[in-house]
Formats: structure tokens, C-alpha cells, sequence
């Protein structure tokens, strides 16, 4: 294995200004070093601003590694530490600097030009270079516990605990799947925020569970899905029988807003679904078409219109359809498979024929959870989860389920 490149930030106050210039010089010497950045400081810029300017730079991920110097190396490790994500450490002798990297996966070595002498500290920051830290060793879940305790118990409660204990299937297993999360709208960013810095940003899409039709305007309460993907959205749910039940919702409200969703380079993630099970087969089919009808605007469309009529400028071609069987949402048992392949097939196959250029997903929802996916041969296109979503481990055991990885 090649060893790293790293691009580093390098900063001091005005008691290490003589040492930052000679390890800079050092680093801009060394063939593992590709950039320094340098903070500052040659003028008395108090200690805690150098040390959080650099640490952003790290927790940003413009740089992979902090260097700071200052009387001690103590102040610059408090302050860097203040920064979300940052692991900074004191370290002025070879046994510690390669625990900070092995053990701790510190990102930071601060070092104090009053305690160090100028030789040791130029060796130390050369050491320091050559080690990586092992994302698969023992030390890997204590890092990680540090995390747990930075996210802080005082956070926000509910669906943010929900989207971090969902954030852990493991990347590849993610690659397999197009996974997303729907957490309330006052937990969106925040969702974006943890999904981003676990490296998992494109690999856990974040929605909203409704939004405006509209992207501006005099529409007190609603949230704009112009908003929306300002703030890191990629899928709005809408039409959820919950808002259809309670609010009054319409199929043509609905419409508007998969309009609005698409303007706004999302996809729209639609509900759709017969309220009873009398009807059976055919009779959810023929609820569901005439719900989608409306809510993509099929009734009297030309397929080859269809998608430009309506969506102004960057046309996103997708959709996707959460069949939902309003009588199985909460439910003790998801509908039977035979049921849910009958009407999906049925449906898909009145699409492929109605929308062209339009890329139909549909998913299922109601009571799915672990053990459904393999019943249902292939037939839908992915599950859409409820209650067992809210389950860090029920979610997790889904996602590996649907992408063929085993625990
Ligand atoms: O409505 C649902 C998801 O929006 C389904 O919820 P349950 O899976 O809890 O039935």
C-alpha cells in the first residue's frame, strides 16, 4: 500500500513562531507532505484563534492534519478541541505522538516551543508523519465512543437519534442500496450535517416528509422545497395517508407539489394507496392508478409531453412511488407478498406504457420491516420503512437484507 499525502495546517502563536517556521520548512521538504497551509501567526494573534482556524480547516476536511505550536502546546490542544470533530493532542515525545495517531486518531499535535527542544520537535512532527491510523483496529470503536460523547446527550431528541443510530451500515453495503432518511423538518440539516461528516453524504440521501407546492410566497407555515434543497435535500415524501386523513390532502395538492419537487431538482417520493382490503387485487390497483393519474399528471397526457409539460427548467426524470395499502400502515403484518407483487406488477406495467422518460420506482410500505424483501421475488423496487425505520438495528438489518449482505 502507498503511504498517505497529506495536506496539512500549520499554526503558532507568537511563542512559536521560530519552530513552525523550521517544521514548515521541514514539511515542505517531505515527499508525504502534497500542501502546508500556513494560519498564522508571526504577530500576537491570541492562541485560540490560530488553533480553531486550523482545526476547521481539519474538521472541513481541506486539510487531513494540524500542526500547532505555541509556550506549551497546551493552549492550542484546548482551543483546537473545541472544534466539532477534532481530536488534538500534546504530545512532546515519540511513544505519545504515535499513540495520538494509533490509538486515538488525533488529527492534531500541538507542541510547546518552551518545553521542547527544537531538534525533538522537528523529529516528532517527522514521526508523526509516518503514521495512519487503522480504521479497522481495536482503537477504531473507542474513537468512535469520543464521537458518541461529542454529539452530546443534550442534543436534539427523537428523529436525530434515529438518523445517527441509522448512520452505521457500513459504506459499501450502502453502495448497494440507494438509501434514504426522512426525518422531521427541524431535523433535516442536522441529518445532513451527521450523514456529511461520517463520509456517508451521496451514500444516505436526506428528504422531507412534505413540503410547499410553491418556493416563494405568502404561505405562512410551509416549508419551501426551493429550502429544501438549499438545505441538503434530495427526496420529499408527499402524500402520506397521514396528511391525506388528517389534513385534507388532495391527489391535485399532491400534484402541484411533485411539480414543485421536480422544479427543485429533488425527486418526489409519492405516496399512493387503496384505503381497504375488500377490493383485493383489483381493486387496489384501481385506486392506486387513479391516485397516480393525478399526481403525475397522466389523465389525457401524451407520454412524449408528459415530462416537460409542467416541470420548468432542470428536469429531474424521476419519481418514485411508495405503495402503501393505507389498511397495512401500523399494522401488526405488512400485506401479504402475493398482494403486494400483484398490484405493483400491475401498476409498473400501466407505467411503462404512460410515462416514458420517466424513471418509475416503487417501493413498498406498511409494516415492512426484517423478513419481508425476500418475499416479495424482486417485484418492488425497495421498502419503505416506518416503524422499523425508528430502529437503528431493525433499519440496519433491512438495508443488508435488501442490498444481499448478510450481518
Ligand atoms: O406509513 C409508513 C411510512 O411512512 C409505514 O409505517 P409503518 O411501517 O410503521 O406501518
Amino acid at each position: 500500500m502507498s503511504s498517505p499525502k497529506w495536506k496539512i495546517a500549520i499554526g503558532c502563536d507568537d511563542a512559536g513562531v521560530s519552530y513552525k517556521n523550521k517544521i514548515k520548512a521541514d514539511f515542505s521538504q517531505d515527499p508525504r507532505v502534497v500542501s502546508v497551509v500556513d494560519v498564522g501567526t508571526d504577530d500576537n494573534t491570541a492562541y485560540p484563534h490560530i488553533a480553531a482556524a486550523a482545526a476547521k480547516l481539519v474538521a472541513s476536511g481541506e486539510v487531513d492534519r494540524a500542526l500547532l505550536i505555541c509556550g506549551t502546546g497546551l493552549g492550542v490542544a484546548i482551543a483546537a478541541n473545541k472544534i466539532k470533530g477534532v481530536r488534538a493532542v500534546t504530545a512532546h515525545d515519540s511513544f505519545s505522538v504515535e499513540r495520538a495517531v494509533l490509538s486515538n486518531n488525533a488529527q492534531v499535535l500541538c507542541m510547546g516551543e518552551r518545553v521542547v527542544g527544537l531538534e525533538l520537535a522537528r523529529r516528532l512532527a517527522k514521526e508523526w508523519l509516518g503514521y495512519v491510523f487503522d480504521e479497522t483496529s481495536a482503537s477504531a470503536a473507542k474513537v468512535a465512543a469520543i464521537h458518541h460523547y461529542e454529539e452530546g446527550e443534550g442534543g436534539l431528541s427523537g428523529a436525530p437519534e434515529e438518523v445517527k443510530g441509522g448512520c452505521s451500515p457500513a459504506p459499501l453495503i450502502l453502495d448497494a442500496v440507494d438509501t434514504f432518511v426522512i426525518p422531521d423538518f427541524l431535523s433535516v440539516r442536522e441529518a445532513v450535517r451527521i450523514i456529511g461528516e461520517r463520509g456517508l453524504g451521496g451514500k444516505i440521501v436526506v428528504g422531507a416528509q412534505d413540503c410547499c407546492s410553491e418556493d416563494h410566497g405568502a404561505y405562512t407555515g410551509e416549508v419551501s422545497p426551493k429550502v429544501l434543497k438549499e438545505v441538503g435535500c434530495g427526496i420529499v415524501e408527499l402524500g402520506h395517508a397521514e396528511r391525506k386523513r388528517l389534513f385534507g390532502e388532495t391527489d391535485e395538492d399532491v400534484r402541484r407539489k411533485v411539480q414543485g419537487v421536480w422544479r427543485n431538482g429533488m425527486c418526489p417520493l409519492v405516496c399512493v394507496g387503496e384505503i381497504g382490503k375488500e377490493g383485493g387485487i383489483r381493486g387496489a390497483v384501481e385506486e392506486v392508478m387513479q391516485q397516480v393519474e393525478v399526481v403525475l399528471g397522466l389523465k389525457g397526457a401524451d407520454p412524449d409531453a408528459l415530462i416537460t409539460r409542467g416541470i420548468e427548467g432542470e428536469v429531474e426524470k424521476e419519481v418514485v412511488l411508495a405503495y402503501e395499502p393505507v389498511w397495512a400502515i401500523g399494522a401488526e403484518e405488512p400485506a401479504s407478498a402475493e398482494h403486494v407483487k400483484g398490484v405493483v406488477s400491475t401498476v409498473r406495467g400501466e407505467l411503462e406504457k404512460r410515462t416514458k422518460g420517466l424513471n418509475v420506482r416503487i417501493i413498498y410500505g406498511g409494516s415492512a420491516g426484517p423478513g419481508l424483501w425476500e418475499k416479495l421475488d424482486g417485484e418492488v423496487d425497495g421498502l419503505f420503512l416506518g416503524r422499523f425505520g425508528h430502529d437503528p438495528g431493525q433499519f440496519i438489518k433491512t438495508v443488508c437484507e435488501v442490498a444481499g449482505v448478510g450481518l
